[in-house]
Order: C-alpha cells, then structure tokens, then sequence
C-alpha cells in the first residue's frame, strides 16, 4: 500500500532554531492521523515542508511516493492545505478565490467553477459564494480555508488547528465533516491541541517534541500505558484494609472513606478489589473509574523523554542541570 506520508530523519533548522531534529514518521492511506505536540514542537515547520513553503535542511519528505522537492508539483497537487493561519486574497468573491485556487492546480475554468461550487457546498457556506472573505463570521472563515484545501480533490487534507478557538457547535460541525471527508477516503493528518478531538477523531497520534517524534499509537495504546483512578467509597471510614497487592498498581490513597487506587488499566482489577473489601467487611456504597485523558499520558510521555535524555547524558558524563 502507498503510503499517503513518508518522512525519515526530517531536519529543519532556522539559524539557530532546530524545529524538526530527526523526525521519521509513516501515515499510511486512507488513515485520520493526528499530530500532538506542546507550542513549538515542529508541528506547522512537518507541514510548510510537505507543501513546499519551507525548505527542509536534511532527510526525505514523499507524500504519495512524490519527493516534496524533486517531484514538488506531483506532491503539491496530491495535498489540500488547510492552514492555521488565514492567508485569503481578501478582495475577491470567495468562489472566485476558489476558482482561482482550482486554476494553480491546473483545473480547467468550467471544472473549476463546479469544485468550487461543491466545495462551498460541502462546508456549508454555498449561500456566501459571492462574498469576500472579509465579510465572513469567523466560522465561516475556519469553513472556507477547509473549501479552499478541497476544491483540489486533494487524497490527502491536512488540517492544521481547524477548530482553534471556534465555539462547541462549529467544532462538532468541522468534525462530523472531516470524518466524512475521512469515510470518504481521504487520507486526514490533523495537528490539535485538543486532546479530545484527536481521541474522538484518529486512528493513530503522534506525539511529537522538540521537532522529534516520541511516540506513535492509537488513542487507546496511549492510555493503555497511562495510569487510570479506581475510585471507591465506603459506607464508612475503613478500620483495616486489605494489601491490595495487584499487578501495575501505582499508588494506593485512603481519604476519610474514600480509597483511591491508580493503576494501568485500573478498570479491570475493580472486581478483585470488590471482592478483596468485601471479605474484609468493608461495605462499599460508590464506585468509579476515572479514565487519564490523552494530555496527562502526553505529559508523561514527554517527561519520560527527557528523563531519558538526562540520563543519557549523565551517562556520557555531561553535567546534568537539575
Ligand atoms: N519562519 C521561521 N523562522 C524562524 N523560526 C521559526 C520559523 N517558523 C518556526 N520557527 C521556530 O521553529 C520552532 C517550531 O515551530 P512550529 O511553528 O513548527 O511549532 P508548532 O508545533 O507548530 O507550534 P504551535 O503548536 O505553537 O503552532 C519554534 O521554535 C519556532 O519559533
């Protein structure tokens, strides 16, 4: 199978900035591919180098098996671009931009006039076709730009923070849209910072810091290696209590009539821990299981990191500031 993005040892630098550091990563046809990362981490410098707006300084890009530099427009045309940041030609009518847009890909005129019909159609702004882009909500704006990176007919839409700042209604709009774009079979790499949307919407996240990548998984492999919150509370404060003595558990806290347990997968030892204070007479009158979300594993994945890193420099004998 193709695969829609296939990049090795990735580098960026900006003078003295690296915002990509060796980055590798594969997403494969077809897939909702989300990319996390805090500010910073070379998320927008992974997308400018896949379309062509910045040059990379080593490795190799290919989407569809195009080189983003040898075989530019090949990979170019196989992209819709939906970036964080509005850059609209803000005089014209928003059909004719799209129109415009169809044309660089080289669309002919006719053709051209009925993507960008579709496109705003699609979005759900066809009604404000002869309107400037000026004129539009601030929705409509995030709409457009998604019209604006289909009127191509692009394999892959890469989707940078479409839902930064909108109100819940439009959010949950923009994605029943991509994940009909994505039924559709179009190839989706999504950067949020909105945990729930990558959890809701991809089918694998890369985690991505300091221009590397720290780890791929689906949004339950990453919270399967995440301690989650057994939470039970008894009819009464407990006299004694048993060893709990389970495998992956993390920590064991009683407050007043409340045990809390953290373990991986802590979901499923709720049985054994029923049981256990059952035999111990503990009567229990509450229980519940608080799942980690997405940001707390992120936290700990990237605190892991650099753990990790400290520790191979302390090994290399660097001095390791605390
Ligand atoms: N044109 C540029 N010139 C100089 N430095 C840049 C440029 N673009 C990005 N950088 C730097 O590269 C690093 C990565 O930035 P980038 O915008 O790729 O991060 P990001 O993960 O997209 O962040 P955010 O989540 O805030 O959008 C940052 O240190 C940034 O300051």
């Amino acid at each position: 199978m193709t695969q829609a993005i296939r990049v090795r040892d990735l580098r960026k630098e900006y003078g003295d900035v690296r915002a990509l550091d060796g980055l590798s990563l594969d997403v494969e046809e077809g897939e909702f591919f989300g990319l996390l990362g805090p500010n910073g981490a070379g998320k927008t410098t992974f997308i400018n180098v896949l379309v062509g707006l910045a040059r990379k300084t080593g490795g190799t890009a290919e989407v569809f098996g195009y080189d983003v530099e040898s075989e530019y427009q090949r990979a170019r045309d196989a992209v819709g671009l939906a970036p964080q940041e509005f850059n609209v030609d803000r005089f014209f009518p928003i059909i004719e931009v799209l129109e415009h847009k169809a044309g660089y890909h080289g669309i002919p005129p006719k053709e051209a006039r009925r993507r960008a019909e579709e496109a705003l159609k699609t979005v759900g702004i066809y009604d404000k076709r002869d309107t400037r882009f000026d004129w539009l909500s601030g929705g409509m704006k995030r709409r457009f730009v998604i019209a604006r990176a289909l009127v191509s007919d692009p394999d892959l839409l890469i989707l940078d923070e479409p839902t930064a700042g909108v109100d819940v209604e439009l959010r949950r709009d923009l994605w029943d849209l991509v994940r009909r774009l994505n039924d559709e079979g179009t190839t989706i790499l999504l950067t949020t910072h909105y945990i729930e949307e990558a959890e809701r919407l991809c089918d694998r996240v890369a985690i991505v810091d300091d221009g590397r990548r720290v780890e791929v998984a689906t949004p339950d492999e990453l919270r399967a290696r995440s301690t989650d919150e057994l939470e039970i509370t008894l009819a009464s404060v407990p006299t004694s209590l048993p060893e709990f003595d389970y495998e992956d558990v993390a920590s064991v806290r009683v407050e007043g009539d409340t045990v809390r347990i953290r373990a991986v997968g802590a979901g499923r030892l709720a049985p054994d821990v029923l049981r256990d204070l059952d035999r111990a007479d503990e009567r229990v009158v509450d229980v519940s299981i608080r799942r980690a979300s997405l940001e707390e594993v992120f936290v700990e994945l990237t605190r892991q990191d650099d753990e990790e890193d400290r520790e191979a420099e302390t090994e290399a004998g660097a001095e390791v500031i605390a």
